[in-house]
């Protein structure tokens, strides 16, 4: 059988909701109409999501019925393959791929293509994408996404000119400094972990100094999230190595208090998770309380220094808006410039750009380039993808082993 599959190009203000709609053909389109009275599943982050919430809540494991491993504990790409497994055994006849190549490393997103092109005979497909180097070869028919409006495209390619816009302004100065006494941030020495006896990193040395940019890289399953767990302290796999954490040896009696409000953390599960109802304005400035969403009202330094900051990132005209209603590209860049507010001694991005569209991770990367070179922040920035334009002094790779992941520097 040899079934129809659709692309839909969506960018930074696209509703994929009014997307979803029209593909389960819950309001009335002259699209998708092969689908009707068809049953559907969705390939996506905010799945993977869900089902982990299920998992943390009622304790029902779902995804991952068969192994003793938690879905949440599982790397992105092990995530991925788990929920396209179960999506596979309830046999849907069309499934729709949100970004499915998103957090993948480059082996796992061409064996992720292969299965794809094997499904395709048997089940309709429908990608949803926002990065055009994503669309599967074998897909004919394409659409745009604007705000909620489908328009069909004459060319596959999207055709979408990328903005590389730059931030040219100067970055706004935190109220306070956050004083570190060392130059040196983070060291790792020797540092080895294992999980249900499966060894996952092996003898990493690491130094992190004042200032620095990093950018982290590893296939799916290294040990980048591991490794980033031990650097905020969450890890207690850190204790009793030669773990030192902002001049102080992990489990010396370091409150987690002291090591949070050196680090600005930001991965885009915040976002998805985020249920709460804030301003943008007020999410900026909860950067400064180490809150998300503002609990407490605001002085007049911290309301002004949030203002140039919604005024440099281009959400003036956004400030009053619910943080809820935003596009998925535009709580990135707010959650970002929330990380930033308050200079954090060292701040980590994970998988940032995930889920944009190619002018939106451009965006980020400009702002993140700028707060580098402007700011004494030393940065991890974590990406499968090179993303164009990026900055990095260094580039730290995980590399995957028999023993675990050794590290290596290749910049
Ligand atoms: N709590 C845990 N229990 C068991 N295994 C775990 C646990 N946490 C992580 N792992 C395993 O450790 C390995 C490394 O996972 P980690 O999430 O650190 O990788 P990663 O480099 O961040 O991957 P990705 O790029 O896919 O997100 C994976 O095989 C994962 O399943």
């Amino acid at each position: 059988m040899s079934q129809k599959h659709w692309i839909i190009f969506s960018d930074n203000n696209s509703s994929i909701d009014y997307a979803l709609d029209l593909i389960f053909n819950t309001i009335e389109s002259p699209y998708f109409l092969e689908l009707k009275k068809k049953k559907g599943a969705i390939f996506s982050k905010a799945e993977i999501i869900k089902f982990i919430d299920e998992e943390n809540r009622h304790g029902i494991k779902i995804v991952t019925r068969k192994t003793s491993q938690s879905l949440k504990s599982m790397s992105s790409g092990e995530q991925k393959k788990a929920l396209l497994d179960y999506i596979l055994k309830t046999k849907p006849d069309f499934i729709v791929l949100d970004n499915p190549f998103d957090n993948l490393d480059r082996k796992t997103r061409t064996e992720l293509k292969e299965r794809l092109k094997t499904i395709s005979d048997e089940i309709y497909l429908i990608q949803i994408i926002g990065r055009e180097s994503d669309a599967l070869p074998f897909i004919k028919t394409s659409f745009r996404l604007k705000g909620n409006t489908l328009q069909p495209l004459k060319n596959i390619k999207n055709h979408q000119k990328t903005i590389y816009e730059a931030f040219d302004e100067n970055i706004p100065k935190p109220l306070t400094k956050i004083r570190v006494h060392d130059d040196i941030l983070i060291r790792l020495e020797n540092i080895s972990v294992s999980y249900l006896n499966k060894p996952i990193l092996r003898s990493i040395h690491w130094t992190i100094k004042k200032g620095e940019f990093w950018e982290l890289r590893g296939d799916n399953g290294s040990g980048k999230t591991t490794l980033l767990s031990m650097i905020t302290g969450e890890n207690p796999k850190g204790y009793g190595q030669e773990l030192y954490l902002f001049g102080q040896k992990k489990g010396s009696g370091e409150s987690v208090w002291e090591i949070k409000e050196k680090i600005g953390y930001f991965t885009p599960s915040m976002t998805e998770s985020f249920k709460g109802i804030h301003s943008v304005e007020n999410m900026v400035i909860s950067g400064l309380n180490d809150s998300v969403g503002l609990y407490i009202k605001a002085t007049e330094a911290q309301l002004n220094l949030a203002q140039r900051w919604l005024k440099l990132a281009g959400f003036w005209d956004k400030r009053h808006q619910w943080f809820n209603e935003l596009s998925e590209g535009n709580k990135r860049l707010v959650m970002c410039i929330r990380a930033m507010i308050k200079h954090p001694p060292l701040l980590i991005l994970d998988e940032t750009t995930a889920g944009l569209d190619d002018t939106s991770a451009a965006l980020f990367v400009s702002l993140v380039n700028i707060f580098a070179k402007e700011s004494d922040t030393a940065i991890i920035f974590v990406s499968h993808r090179d993303e164009p334009g990026l900055l990095p002094q260094y580039i730290y790779e995980l590399q995957i082993t028999d023993t675990g992941s050794v590290g290596k520097m290749l910049k």
